[in-house]
């Protein structure tokens, strides 16, 4: 796959402190590239050094093999953390704006800008003012605005903050679409569940540093160890010392074992001794979420911190 967006040992500090170091990953053609990490690890400063709204201490950043000076900025959607469009400007005049500023052209736009309001929902509202927007309905304009110019990348900072069930999963189609036809995505979101089922490759940041790099099978192969549910009456001592057992959950009579990482469950499921009581019990691969918990916590839960083929 064609890479679009090639982000090499990128730093930045402010004053005196560093808040990333040594950054690197790339965005391809028709791929949908997360970006994860806790409140303030440092997503927004390496999406606003992308977008040259900041620039960097070091590293470099390259579009389809521009550098960032010329990187031809039309050939990119950006939809900032922090929203806001112009309030008492109608929907489809501001559409049509940001339109003619990336020199797409007028007719075009406003076929797609009836498109997309049609597709999410806001037939009719493009001769409201934003002002008479709810929040949801203007963060669905702001999201138009970012892709109404048929940009090559795309990047989505938090695009899901603030949705409805239903309209996150309009955000989801639509992103997933446009990965499909080709544009490749950058997406930062706190959404685990979401990015588990979008994204085709992870880069997990924590602290401004790199903590995971990879596809999210890989990820989940050899990062997601196995968890163990039981539900039975059982002490949590016992279970806590049970063989290859790392830590445990317990609550009332259902405790969750997290397993360690070179578990085999069949394996390990002979090794449990008689006197565990069993009602009920499940293996299951621990989530990107439980994951994500435990990088935000500095569990040991992952041996290895580091690359997977990318
Ligand atoms: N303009 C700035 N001046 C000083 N420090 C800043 C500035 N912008 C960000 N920081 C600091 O950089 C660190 C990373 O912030 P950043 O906004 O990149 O994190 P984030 O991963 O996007 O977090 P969140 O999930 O909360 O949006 C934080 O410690 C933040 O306080």
């Amino acid at each position: 796959m064609e890479t679009m967006l090639s982000v090499e040992k990128l730093g930045k500090s402010f004053k005196d402190k560093q808040v990333i170091s040594d950054i690197s990953f790339d965005v391809r053609k028709g791929e949908i590239m997360a970006i994860l990490g806790p409140n303030g690890a440092g997503k927004s400063t390496t999406i606003r050094n992308i977008m040259g709204i900041m620039y960097p201490d070091a590293g470099t950043i390259t579009f389809q093999n521009n550098a960032a000076q010329e990187i031809p900025r039309h050939k990119i959607g950006y939809l900032p953390e922090e929203r806001g469009l112009y309030k008492n400007v109608k929907v489809m005049d501001i559409l049509l704006y940001l339109a003619e500023l990336k020199d797409y052209p007028l007719d075009k736009a406003k076929e797609r800008a009836l498109d997309y309001l049609k597709k999410f929902d806001l037939e009719g509202k493009d001769n409201v003012s934003v002002e008479e927007l709810s929040k949801g309905m203007g963060q669905k304009v702001q999201f138009i605005a970012s892709v109404i110019h048929e940009p090559e990348l795309l990047i989505l900072d938090e695009p899901f903050s603030g949705l409805d069930p239903v309209s996150q999963e309009l955000f989801k189609q639509e992103i997933r679409n446009l990965a499909n036809n080709g544009t490749a995505i950058l997406l930062s979101s706190h959404q685990m569940n979401l990015v588990e089922e979008m994204a085709d490759r992870l880069f997990m940041m924590h602290q401004g540093q790199k903590v995971i790099h990879g596809t999210m099978d890989d990820v989940k192969t050899q990062y997601a160890n196995f968890k163990c549910t039981i539900r039975g009456e059982n002490d949590l001592g016992e279970l806590e010392r049970l063989p290859e057992v790392q830590r445990v959950e317990q609550k009332e009579e259902t405790a969750i074992l997290y397993l360690s990482n070179d578990v085999q469950p069949s394996i390990w499921l002979k090794s449990l001794p008689d006197h565990v009581v069993i009602q009920e019990l499940s293996i299951d691969r621990i989530s990107l979420h439980e994951i994500f918990i435990d990088i935000a916590t500095n569990r040991k839960l992952i041996k290895e911190e580091g690359e997977i083929n990318a």
